[in-house]
């Protein structure tokens, strides 16, 4: 760990038994790429967190993806005591078993109407996730333009399918409203009855679950895996997966440093 540490890594040192530790999954787990169906967790991820697992209270993944994608690209499935909140917080998974409310009606239109809305947009790729769809610039000659003229259409569609936009890195969302990851997480501290929070997350959709890290009155950390797509202020940044992933491992080396022999 940093030589001089902020409190909320301090508390999760001295009393790992009750922090939670969540963490988003693509741009903070696994490095950006172009294709989302290509992205996997960085090559050091499962070690590292198979390892926390075992020494604090929860590790919990709070991802737009579907759980099970997550779960599967991010070879998660052997982690100890783990939960995935997916489609930012709408979809649990816990010890192989997955619990799901009913797709939101809403997607039907979204279904048809999407492919018709961004046709004869170059290298604009359209990703459904059954509980929410997802159009996608980063393929684009001009990734920032094309996000920028899809915008308003997006929202329009959006708002007749009842359905809210999540915007993110070159990608505009339709998912269901009611849900984000701050009260994902909020709720997920309550349940636990944790006593010390740290979030990692690189996006924009990673700023509710920040927020709640600070409204929880617990010892907290905000960790911002940094790429030059966008700035996020946070308590410590690094620089992307593989600068989250050094921070967990130093988590637990100083949780196993303390640790009475
Ligand atoms: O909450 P997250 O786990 O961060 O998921 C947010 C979105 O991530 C994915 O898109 C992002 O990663 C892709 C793969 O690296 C990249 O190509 C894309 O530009 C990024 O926006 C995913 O495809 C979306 O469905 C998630 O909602």
């Amino acid at each position: 760990m940093t030589a001089n540490p902020p409190d909320g890594l301090k508390a999760i040192v001295a009393d790992p038994g009750g922090a939670v530790i969540g963490l988003d999954f693509d741009g903070t787990l696994s490095p950006i790429v172009s294709d989302p169906a290509e992205a996997r967790i960085h090559p050091d991820g499962p070690e590292v967190l198979v390892r926390l697992g075992g020494l604090v209270g929860a590790v919990v993944v709070v991802t737009g993806r579907p759980a099970a994608t997550a779960v599967e690209y991010g070879s998660l499935a052997g982690v100890p005591g783990l939960v995935v909140l997916g489609h930012y917080g709408l979809e649990r998974w816990e010890a192989g078993a997955l619990a799901a409310p009913p797709v939101h009606p809403g997607l039907d239109l979204v279904r048809a109407g999407l492919p018709r809305l961004v046709e004869g947009w170059d290298g604009v790729r359209v990703e459904d996730k059954e509980r929410a769809m997802a159009v996608h610039t980063r393929q684009a000659a001009d990734p920032w333009a094309t996000l920028e003229a899809l915008r308003e259409p997006v929202a329009a569609l959006a708002a007749e399918a009842g359905l809210v936009v999540e915007p993110g890195k070159f990608v505009l969302e339709l998912r269901p409203p009611g849900m984000d990851k701050g009260m994902a997480l909020s709720a997920f501290l309550r349940e636990r009855a944790a006593r010390s929070v740290l979030f990692a997350g690189d996006d924009l959709g990673d700023l509710a679950a920040f927020a709640a890290v600070r409204a929880s009155g617990l010892p907290g950390v905000t960790v911002f895996s940094g790429s030059p797509e966008i700035e996020v202020e946070a308590d410590i940044v690094v620089d992307g997966p593989p600068g989250v992933l050094e921070l967990l491992g130093s988590i637990a080396d100083a949780i196993e440093g303390e640790a009475p022999r």
